[in-house]
């Protein structure tokens, strides 16, 4: 399906609402914009990173199904563009069904997506994808009974609800299993109860395969392929990616065949982000993003059209071009102190490491973990980017104003 594109803060409008304006949805609205897109950025606190660049920044619970519907109906957008995990998707199968809103990609993708149970049971159950042995549980007594019944250890444990690593530990014997359940309850995005734990891959790498749906000439929706992005995790939540990764010709093949796969059934138009364990040439689906990725920001400075942009393409049916430009590396800035309205200091200096950017997402509060911008680097190969990435990162230092 392909967009009329209007004319923003008119009664022509094209309106595109966000749901969740973080780093990744800010990015997503810049790309909007450019194309001249009226658009409306939701989340749960003022002055999230994407309502300080779209037309209108609205704040409400989005977990919360009765204040979602309302602000929907009073905002009529078109399309409905989910950013985080923690909304009332009920309401959005409801509006899109009612014929009232777009969801990208569709809104039982939100729905399944946003609830680790909804796509492992699909990509393992239903899709018959190679994933890690996993069970569901209500109870630390049923956690340690899945792991003795035979996920055993090591093993990882995560709330069914987050996202970046939240509420996760990895539990080496039984000594972990109390504190990693108690680590969950607390780390969910809704509390919720429910946990799962998951066998331990001993990958030789992960990736994150973007994989865009798109509409082609002829009207068909058309799978399209990034290069793959290779990424270090510490604790679940993504520190470092670089692209492309070296890949075997057949790793590659199947880790394409999974994205095909899943995303083929998750359906509408979008960007995914597909995040696979590959060991030798054997490849694991872990779970996907129907939107852009933490790990995909590297394509800001490596491709033509970011992640960013390839969404943005994509759900207003428009062509997208994935191919490469150069090698390039990103590291993470966290926070590193708990305050609100920080200072950076150390930018110049950061700047100074050759061919770098950086994007500061500008957070109102800092927490030390939270991420609060990124570094990027690009260069003739992916391992010098890499060290320029984390060199441009580590000169820039957070610190209370
Ligand atoms: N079964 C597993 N075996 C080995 N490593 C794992 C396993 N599950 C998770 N991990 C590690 O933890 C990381 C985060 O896991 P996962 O992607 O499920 O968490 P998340 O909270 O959804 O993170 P994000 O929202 O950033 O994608 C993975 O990228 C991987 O490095
Ligand atoms: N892995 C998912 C991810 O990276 N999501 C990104 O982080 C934001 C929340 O950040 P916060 O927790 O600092 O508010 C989200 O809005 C999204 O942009
Ligand atoms: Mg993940």
């Amino acid at each position: 399906m392909t967009v009329t594109l209007g004319t923003p803060l008119s009664p022509h409008a094209t309106k595109v609402m966000l749901l969740g304006s973080g780093e990744l949805g800010k990015e997503v609205l810049i790309a909007l914009q450019r194309l001249g897109v009226e658009t409306i950025a939701v989340d749960r606190y003022d002055n999230a990173p994407g309502q300080q660049v779209a037309h209108h920044a609205r704040t409400i619970t989005m977990s919360d199904p009765a204040q979602l519907r309302a602000l929907i109906e009073a905002e009529q957008p078109q399309l409905v563009v989910p950013e985080i995990e923690a909304i009332a998707t009920p309401v959005l199968e409801a509006l899109e069904a009612e014929g009232r809103v777009r969801v990208i990609p569709t809104a039982r993708a939100a729905r399944l997506t946003m609830d680790r149970e909804g796509i492992r049971r699909l990509a393992a159950e239903t899709l018959g994808l190679p994933t890690s042995p996993y069970k569901f549980c209500d109870s630390q007594e049923e956690l340690q009974a899945a792991i003795d019944g035979g996920i055993g250890y090591p093993c990882v444990v995560k709330p069914v609800m987050s996202s970046s690593g939240k509420g996760q530990s990895k539990l080496d014997g039984p000594a972990d299993v109390g504190p990693a359940w108690q680590a969950a309850m607390a780390g969910g995005r809704v509390s919720h109860g429910r946990v799962i734990v998951e066998g331990f891959i001993d990958f030789d790498y992960e990736i994150t395969l973007l994989t865009v749906r798109a509409q082609g000439a002829d009207g068909q929706v058309q799978t399209h392929f990034c290069d793959p992005i290779g990424h270090i995790q510490v604790s679940g939540d993504y520190v470092e990616s670089w692209q492309p990764h070296p890949m075997s010709p057949a790793a590659l093949d199947k880790a394409r065949q999974i994205a095909q796969a899943v995303t083929g059934d998750l359906g509408g138009q979008g960007l995914f982000g597909v995040e696979l364990f590959v060991k030798g040439d054997q490849v694991w689906f872990s779970e996907v993003s129907p939107r852009p990725h933490d790990t995909g920001m590297v394509t800001m400075i490596t491709q033509h059209q970011n992640e960013f942009e390839l969404h943005a393409r994509a759900i207003l049916g428009l062509p997208v071009d994935t191919t490469l430009r150069t090698p390039g590396a990103s590291a993470v800035i966290y926070g590193g102190v708990e305050a609100a309205g920080i200072v950076f200091d150390g930018v110049d200096e950061a700047l100074r490491v050759p061919r770098t950017e950086l994007r500061l997402f500008g957070k109102p509060e800092s927490f030390a973990k939270r991420r609060m911008g990124v570094a990027l680097a690009y260069d003739a190969d992916v391992e010098q980017a890499r060290v320029n990435a984390k060199q441009a990162a580590g000169r820039v230092r957070p610190r209370q104003a």
